[in-house]
């Protein structure tokens, strides 16, 4: 498909108003989209590679501003285009109404010819661009935007440099995908959606739908290297939870954070929870789950950091991440232990379907306790009296409460459901999304200072707070580095940030305002950290903002 036509479909997409007359524009462009169903699937969504990919393009704005500059002539430079972008507000607009092309073109690129893009080029040569490493990859990088821009139409260029910053904003999102796929090709949602929940990967579920029906749905498995999305808790009662399951499994609730292992038979690889790769970063526990199994297999569990005293606050554990992402520089010396608590796949069987208690008896079997590894020690119960000594126990020895479980249940990827509930003590935080900033003044002129947050609400967000204090100066110079390449518009002091960064926040209550959108507001916000392991989509819902004002 040319992206000319691509993008015709996406502005006719983008034009519409309702959902549903979304959904069904979006199911005719998959109807069309032939040999590139897969690609325009993933680029509807503002995507290069699968979600089950760590691979990002990873282009700051910055840089997309430089190549736009260098194909809209000698008139413009980056700062132009920035300050185009900080008053529009959108950096498609902006790409639009540059006069792109025609600029003299690299003969190493074959650029200059205007030849017309296809959706297949604009992938491959994205690909291309996020693979390229090493001496003289800036350049490259940058040759390669300037090539695609430069080959580009007032329309393609709009959602071009959108996808280059990987947010499309045309209101598409994975449900609208999700159904448009269902509708397209005649299959049930529920299909389609159970191949997405073990692939996480919305094109090849899509091209399985159309080319080979509900059956090859079905038949879609886990794969060892591809990570899934982690089953997710809800808080409970231990009373409510033991009537409605007869016996509750208990388990330790590691404050830490959530690890997925594949081993293939010969080599680990670790995923976070927004299934980052985070294999280098942790050493010790790939040599640990390396040694600890035989077969191929994939574990879920949590990585904890912990000393001689027990275990560490979860942070420390998110540090060790970070020193991949290359923002804290200093290399820090945490110890750390990987709790398998679950077992996903093992020897060429996928376990999903399976009760909570068979996969446990599957893990113990399976895993050899080592230096850097172990299991879970579920037990089960049906003695609330028993399950509240269990969670002093767990208290007692440093982790953050208990987790109880259905021992029926089946593991559901993605899922925050009722089988699976979570007991910690402590006073809820609130996961936000910071969406704008404020720059300091005097000596702080050049660090962001006051933090905007937001919670989810629908494929938008909203304002609940500010949040400014409980951060260190060495914190802000941090912030300040990881929001500033995030910077959308800026109005005075004040600043729009493009939602990408998770804060975790304390507050002392929540109260009803009309200051921000979310219609509350967090009284007393104060910042406890980054979630690195958090994706935007992760943070906290407006639900969950309702639910906790209408219980505190
Ligand atoms: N035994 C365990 N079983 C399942 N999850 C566990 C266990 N021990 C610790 N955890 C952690 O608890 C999390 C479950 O809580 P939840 O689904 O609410 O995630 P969350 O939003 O990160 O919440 P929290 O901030 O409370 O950890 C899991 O994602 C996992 O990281």
């Amino acid at each position: 498909m040319e992206f000319a036509e691509f993008a015709d479909h996406v502005a006719a997409i983008e034009s519409l108003d309702g959902d549903i007359e979304r959904c069904e524009r979006v199911a005719d462009l998959l109807d069309v989209a032939s040999g590139d169903l897969g690609t325009v699937v993933r680029l509807l969504l503002g995507r290069v590679f699968p979600a089950h990919q760590s691979t990002t393009l990873d282009i700051g704005p910055r840089r997309c501003y430089e190549a736009l500059a260098r194909a809209a002539g000698h008139n413009v430079d980056g700062d132009d285009v920035e300050a185009r972008v900080a008053s529009e507000g959108d950096v498609g607009r902006v790409a639009e109404q540059l006069d792109l092309g025609g600029q003299q073109g690299l003969g190493a690129f074959g650029a200059g010819d205007r030849e017309a893009l296809s959706v297949a080029t604009v992938a491959d040569r994205l690909e291309t661009l996020a693979k390229t490493e090493g001496e003289g990859s800036e350049q490259t990088k940058g040759d390669i935007l300037f090539d695609l821009f430069n080959r580009t139409d007032p329309l393609e260029a709009r959602y071009l440099a959108r996808l280059v910053l990987e947010e499309m904003r045309i209101g598409v999102g994975e449900g609208t995908i999700r159904d448009a796929t269902a509708s397209a090709f005649d299959v049930p949602v529920e299909a389609i959606e159970s191949a997405l929940q073990v692939s996480n990967d919305y094109g090849l579920v899509a091209e399985t739908a159309r080319d080979d029906g509900v059956d090859a749905l079905t038949e879609v498995s886990l794969a060892v290297g591809r990570p899934v999305q982690a089953m997710l808790a809800q808080t409970g009662a231990v009373g409510d939870a033991i009537e409605s399951w007869g016996e509750v499994v208990v388990e330790r609730k590691y404050d830490g954070a959530r690890v997925q292992a594949h081993y293939d038979g010969d080599s680990v690889r670790l995923y976070s929870r927004n299934m980052e790769d985070v294999t280098a970063p942790l050493p010790e526990v790939v040599a640990g789950v390396e040694a600890s199994l035989d077969v191929p297999a994939i574990l879920d569990g949590e990585v904890v950091a912990v000393d001689d005293g027990g275990p560490l606050p979860f942070q420390e554990v998110l540090r060790r991440f970070r020193r991949k992402h290359d923002i804290a520089r200093a290399r820090e010396n945490v110890e750390v232990r990987f709790h398998a608590f679950d077992c996903l796949h093992a020897d060429g069987t996928d376990l999903l379907s399976q009760s909570l208690v068979d996969r446990h008896g599957r893990l113990t079997e399976l895993v050899d306790a080592g230096d850097h590894v172990d299991t879970a020690d579920p037990v089960v119960s049906d003695d609330p009296d028993e399950v509240a000594e269990l969670e002093a126990e767990a208290l007692e020895a440093g982790h953050e409460g208990i987790m109880l479980k259905n021992p029926e249940s089946a593991y559901t990827p993605g899922k925050r459901g009722q089988n699976w509930l979570k007991r910690k003590p402590d006073v809820e935080t609130l996961d936000c999304v910071v969406t704008g900033a404020e720059w300091g003044e005097g000596r702080r002129a050049s660090l962001l200072g006051s933090f905007e947050l937001s919670v989810r609400d629908g494929d938008g967000y909203a304002t609940v707070g500010k949040v400014a204090t409980g951060i260190t100066d060495e914190e802000l110079d941090r912030l300040t580095a990881l929001l500033e390449e995030k910077i959308r518009a800026e109005d005075g002091a004040e600043v729009t940030i493009e939602p990408g960064v998770v804060f975790e926040v304390g507050y002392e209550e929540i109260q009803e305002s009309t200051t921000y959108s979310s219609g509350y507001a967090l009284r007393f916000p104060r910042f406890l950290g980054v979630r690195e392991d958090k994706d935007p989509g992760d943070a906290d819902p407006l639900d969950r903002l309702e639910s906790l004002a209408d219980t505190q």
